[in-house]
Order: structure tokens, then sequence, then C-alpha cells
């Protein structure tokens, strides 16, 4: 559905897409990850092509993206990070107007409206105009106005940033209902955990590069880093986390309140050598787990940073 390929962007003297290439296929989620400034909307921008790029290729659908190629653009949707609903019209003439974009017949478009108004559980809310919204309410009007064409392709920009839960739980539950129904989503956030739960691959970038794609298990098997224990201690100190770093084979150790979270090579002794210290210490923990690597400790090895600020 989208293949991206060597795209370079540079804006003066910085390259914001350093041969960038990006592929997504039919009804998947991925999740398009990175840190600020990475270069994640000037890639969806140069695939909506609302951006010129300096080198390589986009194809969506087989066909080549250009501004004048309106056949794409109906199929495609995108709810964008900062919310673009006008103030003077109410939720039903806001997705009406972004409908009317795309369908010119009044009646589908009617039955198109009040089907995006239901998946976003806006049906109490139809007069409203958004200053009578809260937060997350608008969030969702913001997502029904770029879904109501039914885009084969939709880009979801961050679009759980500052809702409360019961919105983040409709909104994440629509975007399975759009895979379900067939659509291309793809899905950008900050919140690595939500990205783990909800996306089916992930293509991770840095500094305009992609840094590594794949699916979960695959992104697990790339990097060194195979043991992930997290251990609770009744008391515990930085000076801590320094005499866990000197254990064999650690990569990292993070830690968070009173829980370290150590992440170890592939070896099979990590565990046995965590406990023999924690006894050879008199240490006290309250919890020990060990898990696969999550996608947040994939990402700080692959770019060396936290996702979230
Ligand atoms: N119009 C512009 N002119 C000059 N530089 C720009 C412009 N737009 C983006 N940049 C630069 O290009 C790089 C990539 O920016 P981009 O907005 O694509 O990143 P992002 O990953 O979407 O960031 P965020 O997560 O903060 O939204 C950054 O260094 C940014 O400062």
């Amino acid at each position: 559905m989208i293949a991206m390929d060597k795209v370079v962007k540079r804006y003066k003297d910085v390259i914001a897409l350093d041969h960038f290439s990006f592929r997504a296929g039919r009804n998947e989620i991925i999740g398009l990850l990175g840190p600020n400034g990475c270069g994640k909307t000037t890639a969806i921008n140069c695939m909506l092509s609302l951006l010129k790029f300096d080198q390589g290729t986009i194809e969506l659908f087989g066909d080549t993206v250009s501004p004048n190629n309106n056949k794409i653009k109906r199929r495609i949707g995108i709810v964008p990070q900062e919310l673009a609903i006008f103030d003077k019209l109410n939720v039903v003439e806001n997705i009406d107007f972004y409908c009317g974009l795309y369908i010119t017949n009044k009646a589908e478009r009617k039955q198109l409206v009040d089907e995006a108004i239901e998946f976003v559980g806006l049906e109490k809310y139809r007069k409203f105009v958004p200053k009578q919204l809260s937060g997350g309410l608008k969030r969702r009007l913001n997502i029904a106005c770029g879904i109501a064409h039914k885009p084969e392709i939709l880009f979801l920009d961050e679009p759980t940033v500052a809702v409360d839960a019961q919105s983040r739980n409709f909104i994440l539950e629509g975007v399975k209902k759009m895979k379900d129904r067939g659509t291309t989503v793809v899905y950008t956030t900050h919140y690595l955990e939500e990205a783990e739960d909800l996306c089916d691959s992930f293509v991770i970038m840095d500094n305009g590069r992609n840094v590594a794609n794949g699916t979960l298990d695959e992104l697990q098997k790339s990097i060194s880093t195979t043991e992930s224990i997290t251990v609770k201690f009744i008391s515990g100190d930085d000076a801590l986390t320094e005499r866990l770093k000197q254990l064999p084979h650690v990569n990292q150790v993070v830690k968070t309140g009173d829980r370290y979270n150590i992440q170890f090579e592939k070896h099979h002794n990590n565990l046995a050598n965590l406990i023999r210290f924690i006894e050879d210490h008199s240490l006290t923990y309250t919890e020990i787990a060990s898990e696969q690597p999550s996608l947040s400790s994939i990402f700080l090895e692959l770019t060396g940073k936290e996702l979230r600020d």
C-alpha cells in the first residue's frame, strides 16, 4: 500500500529525511516511532505530497504520488496532531465539510457523516460546537473528520495526546476497527506501550533515517539485549544502579522509583548471577520479574534515547 524508497528531504542545511525507506501492507497498523524532530511529520507530509522531496520515490497503491494525483488523495485520510476543526461549525458540519472535499453526493455524505459520528461515539454531541466539547471529545471529532470518507490508508499523528482514559480507549478501539474494515493505518505516538499493544509492526526513526523496522518479535531478535529483569528493592540508590551495571552481560540499568530495570545480553545465567549479587550484598527485594525486551528497551538500545520526554 505504501512504498517509500530512499527519500531525501532537506530544509536548507537540515536533512530531515536521510534516504528514508518505509513500507506498509494492506490491513496493517504500522507504528512510526521516533524522538522529537526525527522527521516523522516530514515523512508523512511527503507521503501525502504536501511536501516536495529532493530524492527517492514514493508510491501509494502502486501509483506515484504527486500534488495533482486526486485519484490517490481520495483514498487517503489524515488526522493531524494539531486539531483541524472549525470553531464556528458544529460536530455534524465539521465532519460534513471534510467529507465534502471527497464526496460530492449529498445523500451518500449524510450516511458517511452519521457513520463517522457513531464510529467515534459523538452521537450525543451532534449539534455541539468545539468549545462545548472536552479535549478528548475534540480529538474524537478531529478523527471523525479524517475518516468519514472511509480512506484505505489513514495517517494518525499522535491521536491520544492529552486525552482522558475513556477517549483514549475509544480512539484505540476505533483504530482496531479501522484495521478490521481493511484500512492501513500509519500511527505515530510517543507512548511506546500504547504502540506495542496496538501496532502490528514498527518503523523506528532517528535523525531522518529508518533505524530498524519489523514486528516486535523481529525487533527483539535484532538487538543484543535479550532479557530484561525488573527488581523492586526495599531500599536502593544511585550507587546500587552503578553496582548493578558491573554485573556480567549487563547492557543498561534504568532506575524508576524503587524499581530497577536491568537489560542483559543473551546469556543463560543472568537471573542466577543477579540473585547471587542480591544475596552477597544482603539486599531485600519484594518483586523480581524477567521478560523479553519491551518496545521501550528496543528503542533505547537502537537510538540511545528514551522516547518519552
Ligand atoms: N519548515 C521547516 N523548515 C526548516 N526545518 C524544518 C521545517 N520543518 C521541519 N524542520 C526540521 O526538520 C527536522 C524534522 O522535523 P519533523 O517535524 O519532521 O520531525 P518530527 O519527528 O515530526 O517531530 P515531532 O515529534 O516533534 O513532531 C527537524 O530538525 C525540524 O527542525
